[in-house]
């Protein structure tokens, strides 16, 4: 990564030199969750990238055409009804800041909270359109992350082949989340050499067990594959993107692992516009590396995920949240491979 000079507009936004957000990776799976393989198809994508997307996934496109409609017509509206709706601490409206502790992009959303089924009357939202059409799409992001987290234990052998799944979606209200993100093009970057653009979203990895992502379409969403390499991931908007979260790598004792991801902005004409659900478990949820998946030494020692949310919303978006949580063997590992 290099760090560019810049224009104050941009001070305290991180500007990269990255890929090229339209030089598509192929590599990404694409799963066809009504295959007779999906469950083997899930867990090989989520091993090889923590990173995927589903096809054939049974949503309507209908319930995602009516949430972006009304995105769109959110983010466009004045900056003083938007404002109406935060500051983001963390669920409302927020522009540039991304959480409590100095995280920066381009980008404006809108994060709420999820209880069971519906917006919490926590996270009330900006329209009873709006509401509405989140309402309809976050049932059936639960029913998708149902249907992965099965296919996760199906793929993997743990039984009963509800075990994760109900983690998120059971009869104990669990704790979701839901945001959607608006990136403006940047025409900051006028001037700028011609593969420079700004961070949107910094990169991170999920604490939650999954995440699924849908997008209009507009190229900016870069993973970091297993050799730390960084790669655009190419837009499709009629396919859905799981990430693995760190609560899922760490029920599998590590052999899943949360992708690292961020979201570029550059000086195109769209603006990208993106809708994500975090399916995350009830706050009492112990999080441990499941005693069926357990060959040797687990790596995490066990935690709520009260605990582990607590603890992220205390760190920046980059930090390695799991580290502290690693086992003192792990740990003692990892540091001697960093000293070599
Ligand atoms: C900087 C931050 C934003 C974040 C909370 C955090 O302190 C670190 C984790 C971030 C993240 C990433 C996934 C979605 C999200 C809602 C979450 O649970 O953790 C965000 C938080 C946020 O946007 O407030
Ligand atoms: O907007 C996107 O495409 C991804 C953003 C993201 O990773 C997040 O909101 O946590």
């Amino acid at each position: 990564m290099v760090v560019l000079a810049k224009p104050a507009a941009l001070e305290q936004i991180t500007l990269l030199r990255t890929p090229e957000p339209w030089e598509s990776f192929s590599g990404i799976p694409a799963v066809d969750l009504s295959g007779p393989d999906a469950a083997a198809d899930v867990v090989r994508a989520c091993e090889r990238f923590g990173f995927f997307s589903v096809v054939n996934h049974g949503v309507p496109a209908g319930v995602v055409d009516r949430l972006e409609a009304e995105a769109v017509r959110f983010f466009a509206s004045s900056q003083a009804e938007k404002d109406a709706s935060g500051p983001a601490d963390p669920f409302g409206y927020g522009s540039k800041r991304i959480g409590r502790n100095g995280d920066m992009g381009w980008v404006e959303y809108l994060l709420l909270a999820i209880e069971r089924d519906a917006l919490s009357k926590a996270s009330p939202a900006p329209t009873s359109a709006l509401r509405d059409a989140i309402n309809a799409y976050v049932g059936a992001m639960r029913g998708l992350a149902r249907t992965v987290l099965e296919m996760v234990a199906e793929g993997l052998g743990v039984s009963p082949r509800g075990a994760l799944a109900d983690m998120v979606t059971g009869d104990v209200a669990s704790d979701q989340v839901f945001r959607l993100n608006h990136y403006p093009p940047c025409p900051l970057l006028q001037g700028l050499p011609p593969n420079c653009s700004v961070t949107g979203f910094g990169e991170h990895t999920d604490p939650q067990l999954v995440s699924i992502l849908h997008s209009n379409g507009t190229p900016g969403l870069q993973v970091a594959l297993h050799d730390g390499r960084w790669v655009s991931v190419p837009p499709n908007r009629d396919a859905f993107f799981v990430n693995v979260g760190d609560s899922l790598q760490v029920l599998t004792n590590g052999r899943l692992r949360s992708v690292r991801h961020r979201v570029v902005a550059g000086n195109g004409l769209k603006s990208r516009v993106s809708m994500i659900y975090f399916g995350g478990p009830p706050l009492a949820q112990r999080i441990a590396p499941l005693p069926q998946l357990l060959a040797g030494t687990p790596l995490y020692r066990e935690f709520t995920w009260g605990e582990y949310k607590k603890a992220a919303y205390r760190s920046r978006l980059g930090d390695n949240r799991l580290a502290p949580f690693e086992t003192p063997l792990v740990a003692m590992a990892h540091a001697d491979h960093h000293r070599s």
